[in-house]
């Protein structure tokens, strides 16, 4: 029996199919979104159904959708889109939130009511934005989804259907707490002015119907989906000890826990799995798109930068890249931009610039890891995946600025593998999800770690925010 899982993020639709006993790969397909922090929804439907072509759920008995998390999916009491969902990168809303931080009194009493201190990426600060900033639209507000919340009710047949979400996705909405298990619609009507309907949670392994839309095959059962890191920390079958950091448009790093966590520093959101326990998570706006950049702007590819980068020796001649290219999430300096610091004649060189954005960029999540052992979450082994870690070059560099080994799992799409996983759960019916080998297929990197590379950074980043 097969089972298919799609990975709804930033950049593109990616699908995999895998056999629902073993999780043996069978076939897969991508196809890319529109660029922008602000996208019609009707994309990514597109771009799904695109991926979904030739045959590609042909034998599939089941199907499970995971997306990248927060973005604010608003819809009117028909059931139709009122704006352009306003995506987790979108910073617009920084405003918001620090409105609505002081309203309930301070950074601690969120992290404790929602595990997560709010930042512009967060549902509610959208929310509160759009109340705001677009008082005609959000008059027409009656029901409040998340990218995969929407993804799923369209499979099942929009309209009428029931709109379901999960734990994962909604405990990164800011209106519902993870620890306590229940919505916070008090601090929803805070934010927006009055009530919204939201999507009922349901249990991680449930079904939420069968396959209702135009153009697709009758697939039995929709699993309820989740959010797109803690597919992917299903899809890697993430167990205690482990850290995972994944490089896609997002930088980020988490673990899954059996406990939750209230960081009033706000550096680690307090995020639910997809499994019933939790997702300790740090996340910064600037990973692989870092690498884009550099790589565009020395007018290589992806591949030459990365051997450029290689030709440098560790802390790039001296050269420092703070790489808050699209501002950055953690730490929260929304309007921030990126600094170059360092220059001297002789590192003004390409292979410097590639080393320096490399390791800025690792610097980043370097400092995530750092966040969640402040937290108490043990690092084992630190798992590395997502888009940049298809480069040689962020896999050699990765354990000198982490300062320990990496385990670089086969390249692959594991936050499709692991909304896959869950249709697979959802079909099996069993307390827990089926065994599938997690990341037997890995490759360790080692190298002696370079710690005058973080101190560099730091010294940079405080030259920017004024905290060592
Ligand atoms: N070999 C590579 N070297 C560096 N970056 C890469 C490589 N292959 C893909 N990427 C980058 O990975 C990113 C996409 O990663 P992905 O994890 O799919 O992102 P998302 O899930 O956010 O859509 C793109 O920015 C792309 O340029
Ligand atoms: O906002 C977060 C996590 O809190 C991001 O990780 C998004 O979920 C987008 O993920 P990618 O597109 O980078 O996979």
């Amino acid at each position: 029996m097969l089972v298919a899982g799609v990975d709804s993020s930033t950049q593109g639709t990616k699908i995999v199919v895998r056999r629902a006993d073993t999780g043996e790969p069978v076939r897969a397909a991508q196809a890319p979104h529109p660029d922008g922090t602000e996208i019609d929804p009707r994309h990514w439907w597109e771009a799904l159904l695109g991926a979904c072509g030739d045959g590609m759920l042909e034998g599939v008995a089941a199907i499970g959708v995971a997306a990248q998390q927060h973005g604010m999916v608003a819809l009117d009491a028909d059931g139709a889109v009122v704006r352009p969902a306003l995506l987790w990168n979108d910073t617009r809303s920084a405003g918001a939130a620090r409105d609505l931080v002081a309203e309930l009194g301070g950074p601690q009493a969120w992290a404790r009511a929602v595990g997560s201190v709010p930042v512009a990426s967060l549902t509610v600060t959208k929310l509160r934005w759009l109340a705001e900033h677009e008082p005609a639209n959000a008059a027409r507000v009656e029901r409040v989804l998340l990218p995969h919340d929407w993804l799923t009710w369209r499979l099942t047949g929009g309209g009428g259907a029931e709109a379901l979400t999960d734990r994962g996705d909604a405990s990164g909405t800011g209106y519902y707490s993870p620890a306590d298990g229940a919505y916070r619609p008090d601090l929803l009507r805070a934010a927006f002015g009055r009530d919204l309907a939201v999507p009922r949670v349901a249990a991680p392994s449930e079904s939420a119907g069968p396959v209702r839309a135009a153009g697709l095959p009758a697939i039995g059962t929709v699993s309820v989906g989740t959010g797109d890191n803690m597919a992917a920390a299903l899809g890697l079958g993430a167990g205690p000890g482990d850290v995972v950091v994944s490089l896609g448009t997002s930088g980020t790093a988490f673990a899954v826990a059996e406990e939750p966590t209230f960081d009033a520093s706000g550096l680690v959101t307090g995020f639910a799995d997809a499994t019933g326990r939790f997702l300790p998570l740090v996340c910064t706006l600037n990973a692989a798109r870092v690498i884009d950049a550099g790589a565009r702007m020395l007018g290589v590819d992806l591949a030459e930068f990365g051997r450029l980068a290689l030709e440098a020796p560790p802390g790039a001649g001296g050269l420092t890249l703070l790489p808050y290219l699209d501002g950055e999430r953690t730490p929260n300096l929304p309007d921030a931009a990126g600094r170059l610091d360092g220059l001297t004649r002789a590192n003004l060189t390409p292979p410097a610039i590639a080393r320096a954005f490399v390791e800025g960029m690792l610097c980043g999540l370097a400092d995530a890891v750092d966040a969640l052992t402040a937290q108490g979450v043990p690092v084992r082994r630190v798992l590395l995946i997502g888009g940049a870690a298809r480069s040689a070059a962020v896999r050699a560099v990765a354990p000198q600025v982490l300062g320990r080994p990496v385990v670089v799992p086969e390249p692959g799409e594991y936050v499709a593998d692991g909304a896959a996983r869950q249709a697979a759960w959802a079909l099996a019916g069993t307390p827990e999800p089926p065994e599938w080998g997690g990341t037997a297929a890995a490759e360790v990197y080692e190298a002696d770690p370079v710690p005058g590379v973080r101190e560099r950074y730091a010294e940079v980043r405080a030259g920017l925010t004024g905290a060592a």
